[in-house]
């Protein structure tokens, strides 16, 4: 399972936990504007915009998960297993492989604008990346500071909705887990009043009971909601540490703790990974499962105009602070 939001108390800033079994091997990696991109369906492109996101590099290719590029355009794709469908290559149309898809994307645009209007060419392919790496059934959040699409890849071609509440995770389809949220209206992060029977002595007993009822399971329809409900209501401080901060609390309500999901006997998803990229500074923050300290990469300390992949593997192992016992103890 994953989760990936939007969150905007002033400047944008979007990510996503990745839910797994098992890592790929996951880095955060910088594509340079002069890196050569090759289409399998032909076609390439010589120079874009540069990206930053988490991917696993195979063959010395950046296969995204989820990325931001210097325009402050992001996305992330997260399982959509049974529901999409990709296309096979067609005559006249711009083709492009699942695997091809982020990169594609934010090579070439700069908004949400500018992508809606490309996806309309696109025609998405289920074309492998190799043997060893099937087309990955995937649906999609794009967003910039402007909004947020969903984008879900079915049989009947790719379908763009509009996103309101900046909130993606995984099935049943995008439509059915926004029509959900009419099940919860009533829940608020205010003390409830007695509508039930005023007549009869009801009391709050307890803080919090506005929101009783959010599911608090971890299948994805409910961690749809909790994230909907957390990030709406969400309150954070001015600083670009407390919005930050914020954002990494919010996702913790959607967090996966290793046992709790049991895939196969003795297998469980965890989170393996939270990111988080501050969309206009192009920085991307991430914790993992074994270390929940964040970590960043500046996409502006690289050298952008550059031609090679840029990697920085992920940090996973727990980072403790012991704070007493020093030499002067
Ligand atoms: C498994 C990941 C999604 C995690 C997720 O949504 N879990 C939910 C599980 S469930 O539905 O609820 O069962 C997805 C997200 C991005 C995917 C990767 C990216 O698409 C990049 C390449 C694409 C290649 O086609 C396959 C390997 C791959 C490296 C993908 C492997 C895997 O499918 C990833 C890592």
């Amino acid at each position: 399972m994953c989760t990936a939001i939007t969150y905007q108390p002033r400047e944008l800033y979007m990510g996503r936990s990745l839910d797994y079994e098992a890592s790929y091997g996951e880095e955060i990696v910088m594509l340079p504007r002069r890196f050569p991109l090759r289409f399998r369906h032909g076609g390439g492109s010589e120079q874009g915009y540069a990206i930053l996101g988490t991917a696993h590099v195979a063959d010395g290719y950046p296969l995204y998960y989820d990325a931001v590029n210097e325009k402050g355009l992001g996305i992330a794709g997260l399982n959509f297993v049974g529901n999409a469908r990709y296309a096979a290559p067609q005559d006249g149309r711009q083709n492009v492989a699942q695997f091809e898809f982020i990169p594609w994307l934010l090579r070439q645009c700069a908004t949400l604008a500018e992508a809606r209007q490309l996806l309309q060419a696109v025609n998405l392919t289920g074309t492998p990346f190799s043997l060893h790496f099937p087309a990955a059934q995937l649906h999609w959040l794009l967003a910039d500071a402007t909004g947020a699409l969903t984008l879900e890849p079915t049989a009947a071609g790719l379908q763009i909705y509009e996103n309101p509440v900046g909130v993606l995770t995984n099935n049943p389809p995008f439509p059915q887990q926004l029509f959900a949220l009419n099940n919860y209206m009533h829940l608020s992060p205010r003390q409830p009043e007695n509508t039930f029977a005023p007549d009869v002595p009801l009391q709050a007993y307890s803080r919090g009971m506005g929101a009783l009822g959010l599911p608090g399971d971890l299948s994805s329809g409910s961690r749809f909601v909790r994230a909907a409900f957390t990030k709406l209501h969400s309150v954070c401080g001015e600083s670009e540490a407390d919005c930050v901060g914020q954002f990494f609390h919010i996702m913790e309500t959607v967090s996966q703790t290793r046992g709790c999901c049991e895939v196969a006997p003795g297998e469980f998803e965890r989170t393996i990974y939270t990111s988080c990229w501050n969309a206009a500074r192009g920085i991307y923050y991430y914790t993992t499962y074994g270390n929940r300290r964040i970590t960043a990469v500046d996409l502006h300390r690289e050298p952008l105009d550059g031609t090679a992949l840029r990697r920085y593997p992920m940090l996973t192992a727990e980072d403790i602070l012991m704070q007493n016992g020093g030499a002067d103890a």
